[in-house]
C-alpha cells in the first residue's frame, strides 16, 4: 500500500500566515492546505527506503527508530536534504526574513564569544604577570583591565539577551508553522488514508519531527531550526583553533599542534566510532516495538478511568500488573543487553583511559611555548583552555551532527506527509460539483462490495438497490450483516472495492467528500461524546451556529430533549461526563472560592439522554434547505417507544415541505421493525448483502427472513 502523493503544485505557504505575533503584530488565518511539489515522491521514496532493515528482507524499521549510519542512508539523507530541507528552511526563513538572518549571524558571533573570553582573560593574566614582574603594581591599571573585562561581559550578555529574544520569536513562529501544518494535514485525511500502515508510520515520524520543535532535541531529534546551532559550533571550533594556531606560532609548530589536538580528540573519536557502531546495530525490531506497545497499552489501562469499572468488576488488576511486569522486564532486559554486546571495543579502550595515556602528547606544544622567550602565563592558560574547548566543541558538534542525521529522516517524513492527499478526494480533473436537489438525493447502487483492510471476509458483497429522491429507506438485518458499513459507504466515509454507486446519477467518487458532507446530516451508531458542555456537544452539529442559543434551543426542541437540558444544574453550560461515572476538574478538597467554579462535577447522562444529545446535534442542520440526506444509524436504540415515535415524527416533518412534498431523502438503520415499516422501502441485510428489498407490505408478502424477523419482534 502506498500513500497517494500529488506532484503538481509547489509547496508554498504565505509567510505572513505563520509569523508568531511579536508585540505589535497579529498573525492572520493560514491557507487551507499545502500544495505538493514534484520532489514529494523523491522525498517519500527516500524516507521509505531508509526504513528498510539491513540484512532482513522486506522488514521495515518501526516508526521513530534510528537509521543506521550507512553509505546508503547517507545518500538518502542527502536526497531528502536536497529535495526538502531547502524548501522547508526557506519557508521558515520567510516567516521572519530579517530576524532569521540576524539570528544566523548572531549564532556565528556567539560561537566566537568563548574564544574572546579566553583571550581577554589571558590578557588580564599577562598584564598581572608583567605588573608583578616589573615591580610597578598599580591598582588603577588592574581596575582599568577589570573595567574593560566587565564592559566586554556586559556587551556579551546584551547580545546574548537580544539573540535569545530574537531566537524565541523566530522559533515560536517556526513551531507554530509546523504544528499548524501537522494539524491541518491530520484533519484533512480520511479514514481509508489513515488506515494505511505506511501512512500511519509516516505521520508518526512527522509528528516526532514537529515535536522536536518543542526542544526535544535531547531525544535524538533535530529540527531544521537547530541547524543554525551547528553554525555556532563551527564558528566556535574555528575560533579556538585560530587561537591555538596563533599561540603556537601559526604553521611553525603545526605538526606539534596537530599531535596535541589529535591526542586530545582520540578518546572522543574512539568513543564516536563505538557510538556509530551502536547506532548501526540499534535498529528496533518489530518484536521490540510490539513489546513496547503492549507495555504502553497495559500502562494506559492501569491509569484509565474509563476502563476502571470493568477492571474492578472483572478483577483485572493483578493480570494487568503481571502482564505489564513481564513486558517491562523483557524491555529492560533488551535495553541492558544492548550496550554490552555492541560497545565491547570502546568499553575496553575506555577502561584503559586513553586520555591519561596521551596526556604527554597533548603537552608537546605547551613545551614549545614554554621554551619560547615570550612565554606568558596568560598564553599557557589560554592554550590549556582552548585545547579543552576544542574537545568540548567537537563533542557537541558530533552529537549535533549525529542528531541532525536522524532529524533529516524525520524532516523527510514531515515533508512527505504534507503531500498526502486524502484517498477519497477525487483528482481535480474528475471532480464534479455536488448540486443540491430540492427533493433530496437519489441513490443507485449496483454490485457494491467492500472488505475491511486486514479482513478475509467481505463486509459487503454485491449490494444493489435504488432509492428515489425524497424516499425513506430503512436498513434492517442481523448483527454484523453490514448495515453500518453500507451507511459509511453512502456517507462517503469509506470507499468500496467493487461495483458502482451513483448519487444523483453521478459516481459518488467524483464528489469532493468535504462538499458532499455539507449536504448530509447523520447520527452514527457509535456517536461521539465530547467531554464538554451540553452546548458544545450539540453545537458541533453546525459550528457556524455553535454560539447561538436560539439555534441550539431549536435543535434540542426538535429532538425532544428540553426536559433533559432543563434538569441539568447549569442548563446548556453543564459539563458532561463521558465516562459515565462522574468526574471533577480538581480534587474535591480544593474548596477555595477561586477553584470552586472549576471543580464542579461533570454531569453524567444516561444512554438514552446521550442519544438525545446526539440527535440534537444532527438536528442542528437537519432542517436546513441544503441538506439532502438524513442518515441515522440506530438513532433511537436507547429511547423509549414514546421518545422514539417523537424523533421519527420530527424526521418526517423536517424532510417534507409545508405542502407535504418530500425535500430530503432519509435513510435509517434500525433493529426495531415496528419503526422500519414507516419507511417507503426496506432493505433486509444478511451476511453482507441485501437479501430482500421492497415496501413493508411487499416484504411481509414475500414471507422471507424480514417477515420472520418482523413476526418475531412484534
Ligand atoms: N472497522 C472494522 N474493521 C474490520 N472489520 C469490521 C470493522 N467494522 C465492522 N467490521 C466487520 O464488518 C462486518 C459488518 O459490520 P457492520 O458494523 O457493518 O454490521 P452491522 O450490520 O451494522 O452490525 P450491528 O447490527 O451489530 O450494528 C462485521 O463482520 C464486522 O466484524
Amino acid at each position: 500500500m502506498m500513500c497517494q502523493i500529488l506532484h503538481s503544485r509547489p509547496m508554498l505557504f504565505s509567510a505572513d500566515d505563520f509569523r508568531f505575533p511579536s508585540h505589535r503584530s497579529t498573525f492572520q488565518k493560514p491557507p487551507l492546505k499545502p500544495p505538493a511539489t514534484s520532489s514529494s515522491d523523491l522525498v517519500y521514496d527516500a524516507w521509505l527506503a531508509s526504513r528498510v532493515m539491513p540484512r532482513r528482507r522486506g522488514a521495515l524499521l518501526v516508526a521513530g527508530a534510528q537509521r543506521p549510519l550507512t553509505n546508503a542512508n547517507t545518500k538518502l539523507a542527502y536526497t531528502i536534504t536536497r529535495e526538502c530541507a531547502y524548501d522547508l528552511l526557506m519557508h521558515l526563513w520567510g516567516l521572519h526574513p530579517i530576524r532569521t538572518t540576524v539570528m544566523m549571524c548572531l549564532n556565528i558571533l556567539r560561537g566566537l564569544f568563548p574564544a574572546f573570553r579566553g583571550y581577554s582573560q589571558a590578557m588580564i593574566i599577562d598584564e598581572l604577570q608583567s605588573l608583578v614582574a616589573s615591580g610597578h603594581f598599580t591598582w588603577s591599571r588592574l581596575l582599568h583591565l577589570m573595567a574593560v573585562e566587565i564592559l566586554r561581559r556586559v556587551l556579551e550578555s546584551l547580545i546574548e539577551s537580544f539573540a535569545s529574544d530574537n531566537e524565541t520569536l523566530v522559533h515560536n513562529s517556526a513551531r507554530f508553522f509546523v504544528e499548524y501544518q501537522q494539524m491541518d494535514q491530520r484533519l484533512r485525511l480520511d479514514i481509508p488514508t489513515l488506515a494505511d500502515p505506511v501512512v500511519r508510520d509516516l505521520l508518526q515520524e512527522s509528528d516526532l519531527f514537529v515535536r522536536s520543535f518543542n526542544g526535544m532535541g535531547g531525544f535524538v531529534l533535530l529540527s531544521p531550526f537547530d541547524f543554525v546551532h551547528i553554525l555556532a559550533l563551527l564558528s566556535e571550533l574555528f575560533a579556538h583553533i585560530w587561537v591555538l594556531l596563533s599561540l603556537t606560532g601559526g604553521c611553525q609548530h603545526l605538526g606539534a599542534l596537530i599531535i596535541s589536538l589529535v591526542s586530545a580528540l582520540l578518546p572522543l573519536m574512539l568513543k564516536w566510532c563505538g557510538f556509530s557502531q551502536t547506532l548501526s546495530e540499534s535498529v528496533s525490531s518489530r518484536e521490540e516495538a510490539r513489546t513496547a506497545e503492549r507495555q504502553e497499552k497495559l500502562r494506559s489501562l492501569a491509569y484509565s478511568d474509563f476502563h476502571r469499572p470493568e477492571i474492578i468488576l472483572f478483577g483485572l488488576g493483578p493480570w494487568i500488573l503481571r502482564s505489564w511486569a513481564t513486558t517491562r522486564k523483557a524491555m529492560l532486559g533488551k535495553e541492558n543487553s544492548t550496550p554490552l554486546q555492541e560497545s565491547s571495543m570502546p568499553l575496553f579502550l575506555s577502561q584503559i583511559n586513553i586520555s591519561d595515556l596521551l596526556f604527554a602528547l597533548q603537552n608537546i606544544p605547551l613545551v614549545i611555548i614554554l621554551q619560547s622567550s615570550s612565554t606568558s602565563l596568560g598564553s599557557l592558560a589560554l592554550y590549556r583552555s582552548s585545547i579543552q574547548s576544542v574537545v568540548f566543541t567537537m563533542t557537541n558538534l558530533i552529537t549535533t551532527t549525529r542528531m541532525a542525521f536522524q532529524g533529516v529522516f524525520l524532516m523527510g517524513a514531515f515533508c512527505a506527509a504534507m503531500k498526502i492527499q486524502p484517498r477519497l478526494k477525487p483528482v481535480k480533473e474528475n471532480t464534479v460539483r455536488y448540486r443540491h436537489r430540492p427533493r433530496g438525493i437519489q441513490i443507485q447502487a449496483s454490485n457494491l462490495s467492500y472488505t475491511y483492510p486486514g479482513n478475509k471476509e467481505p463486509a459487503l458483497r454485491d449490494i444493489s438497490f435504488s432509492l428515489e429522491a425524497g424516499e425513506t429507506l430503512a436498513i434492517v438485518g442481523y448483527n454484523g450483516s453490514g448495515k453500518s458499513t453500507l451507511a459509511k459507504i453512502l456517507l462517503r466515509i469509506l470507499d468500496f472495492d467493487k461495483g458502482n454507486l451513483l448519487v444523483n446519477g453521478i459516481d459518488i467518487r467524483r464528489y469532493d467528500p468535504v462538499e458532499y458532507h455539507r449536504h448530509i446530516t447523520t447520527v452514527f451508531q457509535g456517536f461521539s461524546k465530547f467531554n464538554s458542555t451540553v452546548k458544545e456537544n450539540i453545537g458541533v452539529g453546525d459550528v457556524q451556529k455553535m454560539r447561538s442559543n436560539a439555534a441550539i434551543g431549536k435543535a434540542i426542541s426538535l429532538a425532544g430533549a428540553e426536559t433533559i437540558v432543563d434538569s441539568l444544574p447549569h442548563g446548556l453550560r453543564t459539563k458532561l461526563d463521558t465516562s459515565g461515572f462522574g468526574s471533577t476538574a480538581l480534587p474535591p478538597f480544593c474548596n477555595n472560592t477561586a477553584s470552586s467554579k472549576t471543580s464542579r462535577i461533570h454531569h453524567g447522562l444516561s444512554g438514552g439522554e446521550w442519544q438525545r444529545i446526539a440527535i440534537s446535534r444532527a438536528f442542528m442542520r437537519a432542517d436546513q434547505p441544503e441538506i439532502d440526506l438524513l442518515l441515522f444509524d440506530e438513532p433511537t436504540s436507547s429511547l423509549d417507544a414514546h421518545a422514539q415515535n417523537k424523533v421519527f415524527e420530527t424526521i418526517e416533518r423536517i424532510s417534507r415541505s409545508d405542502s407535504g412534498e418530500p425535500t430530503k431523502t432519509v435513510i435509517f438503520i434500525t433493529h426495531r421493525l415496528s419503526t422500519a415499516r414507516r419507511a417507503d422501502k426496506i432493505a433486509m441485510m444478511d451476511n453482507g448483502t441485501i437479501t430482500e428489498f421492497g415496501s413493508h407490505e411487499e416484504l411481509l408478502g414475500a414471507c422471507g427472513s424480514y417477515a420472520a424477523l418482523y413476526r418475531a419482534s412484534v
